[in-house]
């Protein structure tokens, strides 16, 4: 059995995670059958938002994260309305909202994806630990824009498979890489103007966040994705650890302009209020 790298025999948290999902999916499994769950996407015509649409019209694009909770932090809102949050986002410019779903590790809920979404007119992340095609169709039938493919928790031959059938389903999708390791597997990837590329700042394993990871990979990605003859710039999102306008104009100065921030937003008591003067703070000419 394999550990992380960092500890024997103690699992990680990403690794207690992936355990939690497995069991989740296989309850869900027995709930309602993949095949009828499929039938079910299949028939749902709902249009979808266009998330990475979304963000190439930006000129600062902002993800804003939906989070009450999180393994690092606890609880990071104890007023927690999702509805209200995400109109307040809207309201302020975000670009793109960022839902989590998974229940025991970031106190997060299917539910507040729908209402998030149906508050707003803004395209929809569903923020979760995807492992399973099952989960795909999930997300589809919830209504998600686009779901979250952490390349820290999938071998190659499942990312492949779930990338496709986002992309199949009419989903576009974030493909997380923390490490150069993560960055040349994610390059494997079939291109589409339906991938975007989150550089996570946090390492899921520790913690640890340092946001010149960013600065550290993007280059290389940029170099990789550019190389293709697609007219299209690749989308880039900078992800996590974002609290000020240096960080935004630090990420600017280097040509990265999507940004997906969570906590800096959902600690104070009016998120939305939280992003707008952020972005009202932010020096664009730097
Ligand atoms: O709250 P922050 O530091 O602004 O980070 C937001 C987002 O990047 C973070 O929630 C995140 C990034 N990748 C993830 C994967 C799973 C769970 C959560 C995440």
């Amino acid at each position: 059995m394999t550990t992380s790298s960092h500890t024997a025999d103690i699992p990680s948290v990403l690794q207690r995670i992936v355990r939690t999902k497995q069991d989740e999916v296989a309850k869900a499994r027995s709930d309602l059958p993949l095949d009828a769950l499929a039938e079910q996407a299949k028939n749902d015509d709902t249009p979808r938002r266009g998330f990475a649409n979304a963000l190439r019209s930006a000129d600062i694009g902002i993800i804003a994260e939906v989070k009450k909770a999180s393994p690092s932090k606890g609880i990071i809102n104890h007023n927690f309305e999702p509805a209200l949050f995400a109109e307040q986002y809207q309201a302020a410019g975000a670009s793109c909202l960022s839902v989590l779903t998974d229940r025991d590790y970031f106190q997060g809920d299917d539910a507040y994806l729908q209402a998030a979404r149906a508050a707003t007119t803004l395209p929809v992340l569903r923020k979760d630990f995807m492992i399973d095609a099952y989960q795909i169709y999930q997300s589809y039938v919830l209504g998600a824009d686009c779901i979250l493919l952490i390349m820290a928790c999938l071998d190659d031959a499942t990312v492949h498979e779930l990338h496709a059938l986002s992309i199949q389903l009419g989903m576009d999708v974030l493909i997380e890489i923390h490490t150069e390791e993560e960055l040349q597997r994610a390059l494997t990837l079939p291109r589409s103007t339906h991938n975007i590329y989150g550089i996570n700042n946090r390492n899921l394993n520790t913690f640890e966040v340092d946001l010149q990871n960013t600065l550290a990979l993007k280059a290389q990605l940029i170099a990789a994705l550019s190389a293709d003859d697609s007219a299209d710039k690749p989308l880039i999102v900078t992800e996590s650890g974002i609290h000020s306008a240096a960080d935004i104009e630090l990420m600017l100065g280097q040509d990265i302009r999507h940004f997906l921030i969570g906590e800096q937003f959902m600690k104070t008591e009016h998120p939305g209020q939280a992003l707008q003067s952020l972005l009202a703070s932010v020096n664009t000419s730097a």
